[in-house]
């Protein structure tokens, strides 16, 4: 059983397809990054999963219980920790308070714990917390009855970087406790961090469901080669190769014996080695530097106004 599992899932606000048939599991112990751009359907994903609006079509279960069925997800969330985008508490209450009521609601097994990392001032009336304490807060708050599965919209937002790498740092030993993690994010740094998968929402639609190393297998690798000659760039118009850039040499260039016009190519690679290596040989090639495809890349294909392979464009 997948600690969550999604099949055709729908939320139709009426003028907006907030998700349009959704299917995914998220694996028990896994940590699941839901990406996608703004207005994409990852609130709507979330909050349709904890019960807090009902879905119009697909069904899902959270913890082997249906998501339509009040009675058995109330029962669930004793096992959920629910990380909302925009925390809102009652702003007259201290941090304190706050902790003993979802202490007395739900259980306290590690709030000394949390405290110590996420240091909220407790003691002053949350009405007066800045965004990134109100984001402590919720964090522990969401987290203190050690649940079984993590649930979070953009946990980062609010939050410094030192924070942001302190909770990331916090959630890969979370993972290595056995929890399981879904959350939403935009910044890939983090994604690439802590995620095994990934779901990247676009305009309602699920466009891509991977894991992190296949999808950077994708993005290809940035080349950079320079030779001795003078070359043109359809010399290099094989498949797979992608945004291609020629610098002139002058000299052949650092640490080259002979003098002459040699050439810098750079681009990024998706095509086969062999090819490439192939081509490489009929030159004199005097460096070659081959580096990862920056994360950011791959995603742009799915974020950007082209529409992604899956056939989703526009917006929903
Ligand atoms: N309560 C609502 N009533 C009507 N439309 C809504 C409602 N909530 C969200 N929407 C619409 O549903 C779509 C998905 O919104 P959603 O907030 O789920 O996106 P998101 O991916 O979380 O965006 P962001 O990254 O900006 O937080 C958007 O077009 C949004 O305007």
């Amino acid at each position: 059983m997948g600690a969550i599992e999604v099949d055709e899932l729908t939320k139709d606000y009426g003028d907006v397809l907030g998700i349009d048939s959704l299917t995914f599991t998220v694996e028990e112990g896994e940590v699941f990054g839901f990406l996608g751009p703004n207005g994409a359907g990852k609130t709507t994903a979330i909050r349709t999963l904890l019960g807090l609006q009902s879905p119009t079509g697909g069904s899902a279960r959270v913890l082997g219980r249906d998501i339509t069925d009040e009675r058995a997800l109330t029962k669930a969330r004793r096992d959920i920790g629910y990380l909302p985008a925009e925390p809102v508490f009652d702003e007259r209450s201290t941090g304190r308070r706050l902790l003993r009521y979802y202490g007395d609601l739900r259980g306290d097994e590690r709030s000394d714990e949390l405290l110590e990392r996420f240091a909220p001032p407790l003691d002053r009336k949350v009405g007066s917390y800045s965004r990134g304490n109100k984001q402590m807060l919720a964090i522990v708050l969401a987290l203190m009855h050690d649940p079984k599965l993590i649930i979070m919209d953009e946990p980062t937002s609010g939050l410094d970087p030192l924070k942001q790498d302190r909770f990331i740092e916090f959630i890969a030993r979370e993972h290595e406790r056995g929890k399981t993690v879904f959350f939403s994010s935009h910044i890939l740094s983090e994604v690439q961090k802590i995620c095994e998968r990934v779901g990247i929402v676009r305009a309602g639609r699920l466009v891509e469901l991977e894991d992190i190393e296949t999808l950077l297998g994708r993005s290809g690798k940035v080349v950079r080669v320079r030779v001795a000659e003078r070359v043109e760039p359809e010399a290099f118009a094989l498949p797979g190769v992608h945004d291609l850039t020629l610098g002139a040499d002058g000299t052949g260039g650092v640490g080259s014996s002979r003098s002459g016009p040699g050439t810098t190519l750079t681009f990024t690679y998706t095509g086969a080695y062999n090819d490439l290596i192939a081509r490489l040989s009929e030159y004199d090639v005097r460096d070659v530097e081959v580096d990862e495809a920056p994360l950011e890349d791959v995603f742009m294909r799915f974020y950007g106004d082209v529409p992604a392979d899956g056939g989703v464009g526009g917006d929903a």
